[in-house]
Order: C-alpha cells, then sequence, then structure tokens
C-alpha cells in the first residue's frame, strides 16, 4: 500500500528523508549488504528510479503475506525477521507487543507498515536489497559517479555529460539532469539569497537536494561568490568606466546673487561644490544645509570668505511688460519712419463714420482693392505711397478707454465737426479727451456741400477751445471736406502725412514686436480674435506673446480685407489668433523670447489683475489725494466740473483754479453743464480725475461704471464747499479715518512645542509681508478663527521686525495659543485714509 503524505511546517521529514553523503554505507544498508553476501537472491528489475512498491522475491513476499497475518491476527511476533520489508537485521521496529496491533485488528488501516519509509530507496538510490552481493562495489563506483555528474552539472557553460550506472539505466537522467541536480542560484522565491549562506540548515538542506536523489552535493568553499544571477549581471555590466573628476572652475570676480537663494544655488554661481559652502558657512559659525536660504549677510560673508566681492541681483519682474515700452529699450540707431495712428472723433451725426468709410474704400493698398472689407477695428491707407492708420473706432469713449488701460497709440485726432451744426457738446468732449491724451488736432469741417454749411462759424467756435486756425494765426489745421462725396478728403489726407513728418514718428522694426490691442472678441469657430497695432518691431506669425493679462502664439495674422500676412511691421493693425483668453481693447502686447516665458508672464498678469480688482482704490479720490499728492509728486489735480447751469460750471471752475497748495494747482480738464455721464466717468478714469458735480447727479449707467472704475464723484449745492473740500484735500487736512488693509497672507506649515513659552507656529509667507506690529485674522477652512495681534516674530532664533513674501518664519499670537498647522493667517493693518 502506498499513500502519498503531504508535510508542512514542523513535520516535513525532509531532513529525515535526505541521505546525508558518507564516506562508508549506513549501518543498516551495511548490514543488509552483509546479509545478501550470505546467498540472498536479488532480482535485477529494479526499474523505477523510485519504486512505488518495490518488487519483491517470492520469499520476500511470503514472509510479508505471512507477516501481515500474524498481524491482523493480532499475533505479537517478536522475531519476525525477514517478515519486515526493511529487513533490518531480523528486528522488526514495528512488531511491539499489544498496543498498535491490536488498534490494526480493529479496523485502523495498516498504515505503520507502509509508512516504514525511512531505508525504503529514494529515487535515484540503488536498491540494495535486489542486488546481488556486489553491489557494495558498484554502489561506491556509482555514488562516485554521480558525484561527477553532480559536479560536471554544476559548470554553468558546459554541462558534461555524466557516466551512466553501470545497472539502474532508468535513474542516469534525473541523476544527471543539471537544472535539477544542482538548482540555479538565484532561482526560486527569494532569489536565491536563501543560498547565500545566511540561511537556516534546513533550507539548505532543500536547495541542495531538489533533484531527489537523498543525496546532499558537497559544499565547496572554493565556490564564486554571490548568486549566479548576480554573477551574470556584473558579467553583462563589464568595467566600471572611471570617475571623471570635475573641474574646477575660476570663482566669479562678483558674486551677483537674488535675496533668498540657498547653498545649492550660490554652488551653482561660484562654481562650488555644495560641501563646500555648507563646511565654510559652518567654519564661519554659520549652520546650514543646501535648500535652507540664506539671508544677504550670509551670503556676503561667504563672498567675502571667497575673496569676491558680492551684489543683489535686481529680480526681473516677468509679468511687467510695461517696461519694454519705455524708450530707453529702443535703439535710436535703428529707428525709421513709420506711417501715423489716426483716430476720427466728432459730436453724434457728424460724419466721422461717413468719413472713415469713404477712406476705407477709396484709398486702399494696391492688389487688394478687390478684397471684401472687414471691420477689424483699424485699417490702413494710402496716398501717393504713403500708409496712414486709421482706428476705426469712432467716438472718444472708446478713444478713452484705450487709453484708460495704457495705451496711448493715436499720433493724431481728426475732429469732425458738421458744417451745418457747429461745435456740439460732444465736440467739445471730444477736444478735451484728445488734448487729456496730448494728441494734436487736425479739424475736418464736414458737410461743406450741404446748403447751410457755415464752415467759417465752426472755425470761430473752436477757437474758444484753444483751436485757432493757421491762417488766423493758429497752428491748428483746419481742412474743408464733404466726407459723403470726398471732397478735399485727400487734402486731409496730406495735411495728416505733413503733420506726421513734423511730428517725426519713427520705430524700429528690428525687434521683438510690442504694441497694444485694438479691439478684440471671441470668435466661435477660431477661438480669440484680436486686431492689435503693432507699435515697434516686426511681429510674426508663430511669435509667443504676452497679450493684457493673456498669452498666446501667433497661429495666424489677417490685415482687413482678410489677406493672410506673414509679418507685420510698425503701425500695421492686424487681426491675430492664437490666443488663450479674449485680451481688452487698449491692453498691451509684446513678443517674448519663448512661449514658456510667455505663459509665466501671462499667468502671473491674470493673477495681479484678480489682486487689483481685490485691493481696487488705485485711484485718485478726494481721500487719497494728499498720498497720492506726495507719492507722484503730482503738479497738477485734475478735476471734471459738471453743474446745473453753465454759469455755475464757471463760477466753481473759476474758484477750483485758483487753489494753489505747495506748488499743486487744480487742473480742470473738462467743464460742462448737464448730467454726468459715461463720457465724464471714463475721462476722469483714464485721467485719473475727480468729478464735482454741483447740483447735478450723475445717470445711471455713469454711477453703475465710477462704481466698477472707482471714480470719485463728490457732489454739492454750495461752491464754497467744494472749494474747500478741495482745498483740505489737497492739504491733506481731510479728518483721517481708519480702514483695514491686508498687507500679507501667511500659511502655517508645523507648530513646535517650547514648555516655557508655548507653541511657536512655523510659517510661510505666501503674499506680501508680515510685520511685528501687523494685527492678523486667523482662518481656517474659510472661517475666521482668531482675530489678534502678534506676540513674537522670529526667524530662526533671532526675533524679527518683518519677514517678506517667500521666507520662512515663526510666530506667536497674543492671547491665543491654538494656532493649526494648515491654518492661513491673514495680515493687516489699520491705514490712515481721509474722510468724506
Ligand atoms: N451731405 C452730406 N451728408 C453727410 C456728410 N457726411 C455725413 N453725412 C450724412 O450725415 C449722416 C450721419 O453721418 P455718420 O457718418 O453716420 O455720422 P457719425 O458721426 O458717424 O454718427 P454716429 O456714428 O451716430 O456718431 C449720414 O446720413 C450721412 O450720410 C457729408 O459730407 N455731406
Amino acid at each position: 500500500m502506498t499513500e502519498e503524505k503531504k508535510f508542512s511546517g514542523s513535520n516535513r521529514p525532509a531532513r529525515k528523508q535526505a541521505v546525508p553523503e558518507r564516506k562508508e554505507l549506513p549501518a543498516s544498508q551495511r548490514r543488509h549488504a552483509a546479509k545478501l553476501t550470505d546467498g540472498t537472491t536479488v532480482t535485477p528489475n529494479n526499474t523505477a528510479s523510485r519504486p512505488s512498491k518495490p518488487a519483491r522475491s517470492g520469499q520476500q513476499g511470503q514472509q510479508n503475506r505471512a507477516s501481515n497475518q500474524n498481524r491482523t491476527n493480532g499475533t505479537a511476533t517478536g522475531t519476525n525477521a525477514g517478515g519486515n520489508r526493511s529487513n533490518n537485521g531480523g528486528q522488526n521496529r514495528n512488531s511491539r507487543p499489544g498496543g498498535s496491533r491490536v488498534r490494526a485488528a480493529e479496523g485502523r488501516p495498516a498504515m505503520r507498515e507502509t509508512k516504514n519509509w525511512s531505508t525504503k530507496p529514494r529515487e535515484g538510490q540503488v536498491d540494495y536489497s535486489k542486488q546481488k552481493d556486489n553491489s557494495l562495489k558498484q554502489y561506491v563506483s556509482e555514488n562516485e559517479k554521480r558525484k561527477q555528474a553532480v559536479a560536471a552539472a554544476k559548470e554553468p557553460q558546459k554541462p558534461k555529460p555524466v557516466a551512466k550506472p553501470v545497472e539502474n539505466k532508468k535513474t542516469e537522467p534525473k541523476v544527471a539532469k543539471p537544472t535539477t541536480a544542482a538548482p540555479a542560484a538565484g532561482a526560486g522565491k527569494f532569489g536565491g539569497a536563501l543560498a547565500s549562506g545566511n540561511n537556516s540548515a534546513r533550507n539548505n538542506s532543500r536547495k541542495r537536494n531538489t533533484a531527489g536523489t537523498g543525496q546532499q552535493t558537497p559544499r565547496r568553499n572554493d565556490k564564486p561568490r554571490g548568486s549566479k544571477k548576480s554573477r551574470r549581471i556584473a558579467a553583462k555590466r563589464g568595467p566600471v568606466a572611471p570617475v571623471t573628476e570635475r573641474k574646477k572652475q575660476p570663482l566669479p570676480e562678483i558674486l551677483e546673487y537674488r535675496i533668498g537663494m540657498n547653498v545649492q544655488d550660490l554652488s551653482k554661481l561660484l562654481h562650488r561644490d555644495t560641501a563646500e559652502i555648507i563646511k565654510k558657512l559652518f567654519l564661519l559659525g554659520i549652520m546650514t544645509n543646501q535648500n535652507q536660504s540664506l539671508d544677504t549677510d550670509t551670503i556676503e560673508i561667504l563672498a567675502a570668505d571667497y575673496g569676491i566681492e558680492a551684489q543683489v541681483k535686481a529680480a526681473e519682474d516677468v509679468a511687467d511688460i510695461d517696461r519694454f515700452f519705455d524708450d530707453e529699450n529702443i535703439d535710436e540707431g535703428q529707428l525709421v519712419s513709420r506711417p501715423p495712428v489716426v483716430t476720427i472723433m466728432g459730436h453724434v451725426d457728424h460724419g466721422k463714420t461717413t468719413l472713415l468709410d469713404y477712406l476705407r474704400n477709396s484709398h486702399v493698398t494696391e492688389g487688394e482693392a478687390g478684397g471684401i472689407t472687414q471691420h477689424i477695428g483699424a485699417y490702413q491707407t494710402q496716398l501717393n505711397g504713403k500708409t496712414i492708420t486709421f482706428l476705426d473706432t469712432p467716438g472718444h469713449a472708446a478713444f478713452t478707454e484705450m487709453r484708460a488701460r495704457g495705451a496711448n497709440v493715436t499720433d493724431l485726432t481728426i475732429l469732425v465737426v458738421a458744417a451745418d451744426d457747429g461745435v456740439m457738446p460732444q465736440t467739445i468732449e471730444a477736444i478735451n479727451h484728445a488734448k487729456a491724451a496730448n494728441t494734436p488736432i487736425i479739424v475736418a469741417v464736414n458737410k461743406i456741400d450741404k446748403p447751410g454749411a457755415k464752415p467759417d462759424d465752426v472755425m470761430n467756435q473752436l477757437m474758444a477751445y484753444d483751436l485757432v486756425p493757421e491762417e488766423y494765426g493758429g497752428d491748428t489745421i483746419f481742412v474743408k471736406i464733404s466726407a459723403k462725396f470726398g471732397q478735399n478728403v485727400d487734402e486731409l489726407l496730406e495735411m495728416i502725412l505733413l503733420q506726421a513728418e513734423v511730428l517725426e514718428l519713427k520705430a524700429n522694426p528690428d525687434m521683438p514686436a510690442r504694441g497694444s490691442v485694438v479691439e478684440a472678441r471671441l470668435d466661435r469657430g477660431r477661438g480669440p480674435v484680436a486686431t492689435v497695432l503693432v507699435q515697434q518691431g516686426t511681429m510674426r506669425v508663430g511669435d509667443p506673446i504676452v497679450v493684457g493679462n493673456t498669452y498666446g502664439r501667433v497661429r495666424t495674422m489677417t490685415n482687413e480685407r482678410g489677406v493672410e500676412l506673414e509679418e507685420a511691421s510698425p503701425a500695421t493693425p492686424v487681426q491675430v489668433t492664437g490666443l488663450n483668453d479674449v485680451p481688452q481693447a487698449g491692453d498691451r502686447f509684446i513678443v517674448m523670447a519663448d512661449e514658456k516665458t510667455a505663459r509665466a508672464a501671462g499667468e502671473e498678469r491674470a493673477k495681479r489683475a484678480q489682486e487689483v480688482i481685490r485691493n481696487s482704490g488705485a485711484v485718485v479720490t478726494l481721500d487719497t489725494l494728499f498720498s497720492t499728492m506726495s507719492e507722484k509728486a503730482m503738479k497738477t489735480v485734475p478735476v471734471i466740473v459738471k453743474a446745473d447751469v453753465q454759469g455755475s460750471v464757471e463760477a466753481l471752475s473759476g474758484s477750483l483754479k485758483k487753489i494753489e497748495v505747495d506748488g499743486v494747482r487744480v487742473d480742470i480738464i473738462h467743464t460742462a453743464a448737464g448730467a454726468i455721464n459715461e463720457s465724464d466717468v471714463t475721462l476722469a478714469s483714464a485721467s485719473g480725475a475727480i468729478i464735482i458735480g454741483f447740483n447735478v447727479r450723475p445717470t445711471p449707467l455713469a454711477k453703475s461704471q465710477a462704481d466698477s472704475e472707482k471714480v470719485d464723484i463728490r457732489f454739492y449745492n454750495v461752491i464754497y464747499n467744494a472749494i474747500d473740500d478741495v482745498e483740505a484735500a489737497m492739504k491733506g487736512q481731510l479728518e483721517p479715518v481708519y480702514e483695514e488693509k491686508v498687507i500679507g497672507t501667511v500659511t502655517v506649515k508645523e507648530l513646535f512645542k517650547f514648555s516655557k513659552v508655548g507653541i511657536i507656529a512655523g510659517a510661510m509667507v505666501e503674499e506680501g509681508k508680515i510685520t511685528k506690529e501687523a494685527k492678523v485674522r486667523i482662518i481656517r477652512d474659510g472661517i475666521v478663527a482668531f482675530d489678534g495681534e502678534i506676540a513674537s516674530l522670529q526667524r530662526g532664533k533671532d526675533s524679527v521686525n518683518e519677514v517678506k513674501m517667500g521666507f520662512e518664519f515663526g510666530f506667536t499670537v497674543a492671547k491665543y495659543n491654538d494656532v493649526r498647522v494648515g491654518d492661513v493667517v491673514e495680515a493687516y493693518v489699520m491705514a490712515e485714509v481721509k474722510a468724506k
């Protein structure tokens, strides 16, 4: 009877099964061999490498059968020699009196006999019980061969063929199989780690006995180190390349650093290892790591130690694109003449659109005459080979709106006045807007073809507004035209070109383009579309640009006739696509070196624009007039006067003009009788003016515009009160009131507990700054958890008065000990403002 037993854990009989390698036969086999020499015949048909049931001779079978019968009969046969398969010298280990035998008789399976495996021949072993008496000799030689086979199998490159055992032919493949006889190092669940020498004896024996031979492979001390796998990898890798020594570069003459740099940053500037710098600082008594921001003193001490000079490098504000518009950025040697940019303004129905249409359709660029004109907000006309750029945004409101955003793109203003209607309120507004923008005016007296036209009256009226015709001794150009019929329009264009020559309009086409947005919209198919006017440089398709608070890459450029352009030179208006968002009219644009910088600048500008909206209040008001005057060194205070009647307008304007405080005077930029309208608010917003309304109120639209643009409108019904307030504001004598001003935002990163001082919050200034005098509002999950004062502010161990953006610091809050990690702390001060 055979039974397969499953073993696990401690009952695994692996060690018992493994027959240790010996120089001589085990005692039992020696005894068995001795017995065989006494004449026991062995049937040489031991065919299976590990027979499930060894074949027995007839005598043995009989003996076993007799033995079994004895057991079932419950007879204890103490001397049952030969009845036992093991033939262990006549002694039956299982033949104990009573006990097990009795239980077997009661129906329990006779396991003990078949479980007598300890001396059963194993797979690959020779069953000596079936061999002749020369088996001992054979055993020894066979064992020798087996060893050789195992040794040969261990040779990884060339497994040598193993000599076959003399008799046991069917056992030889198992013995000689290199894969089973010698398990490859590195194989198995633990990647060969168990065979590395640190594992237990049990694991070793199991590892080395997987061929089922019952024979352990010999331990060899000359075995190569490491697993087979690791040796193979090492062999593949080849010799390790020698480490190239770092070239030692000379120190810079001047260390140009930025505040807040760390050791790593400095190591790049100094061409020295971070370890060297850290060590140097350590020897100077400054403990730091490579990522810690260093203060100015530390950097300067370090530079001095290296024997070089240290200079703070001004941080470049990538978002500040306005600086590129400064004249100093333009190379004067590269300047060439450029076309003038003209805006047409005037009173309603005086003929602005008619003039623009006439110009657009009559004086177009050669070769484009057949094209379909599109409204893109600007276009160019030609006269005698010279180009004039017209901004197709009639109306002073649009003009001033652009100016309010910083785009002073207009070189010349054409003031259209209908000869049959004369000077009207919006004519005056237009004059004031043009004057505020400091652009020269050419007057086009229109509709001279009309029967009731009185162009000379118009000239006389305009003299009251400082527009004196040349024939009257002034310097203002007047052209009498008929826009409807094109009469004298060429003369008007000639005058424009003449005036442009006087103005010496020049630009550098050999630089990255910059300019302003004329108009912009969102097109369903093409995304954001903007008409931009190139003011300097040349813009090309593919250029990365920052436009207002957005950015992008110029995908296409078209002119007003839909012609695709590859490049646009100064004073050329083009419609561009490829922006990420819709900019606003008047926004400035600039071509950047790469898209990454453009993106960074655009995103930063958008962020700042949000902040400006949040903290808006930068517009001049009577409250902030005094501080604005001192900040900006203002020489004039711009004011717009609106009153119920013209007499009040003049009385109030006259009185305000007389106020003078420390060399600063009131500048009345616009006056009119009537309600305060949107145009007034737009002009005030663009010019930073205050509107004074005497017995008037704003229109609802003007009021909401004033609210959104934070334009200060003051209402009076007593002239003297208005004069007193303006004077007091200019002197800074308005009663002070206090308003909260957020100066910085901080995030709590860590808490440090100290027995003496309690909890110190470790934090980082995310925006602005925090000062010791500031008040703090602790915001947790959007809710104000505490509002109080700073008790201590420190950087490292030093107490400080102020910590700026990007720096870490510690702080405690007076009368509050529950600051938590993740809390947002708003630092604010109560700033003084003047009373209204
Ligand atoms: N007879 C004559 N009529 C003209 C002339 N110019 C314009 N008009 C007419 O005046 C009217 C108003 O002209 P627009 O060009 O619309 O005037 P506008 O200044 O653009 O008016 P708004 O867009 O409302 O501000 C139209 O009917 C024109 O045909 C001209 O030179 N002669």
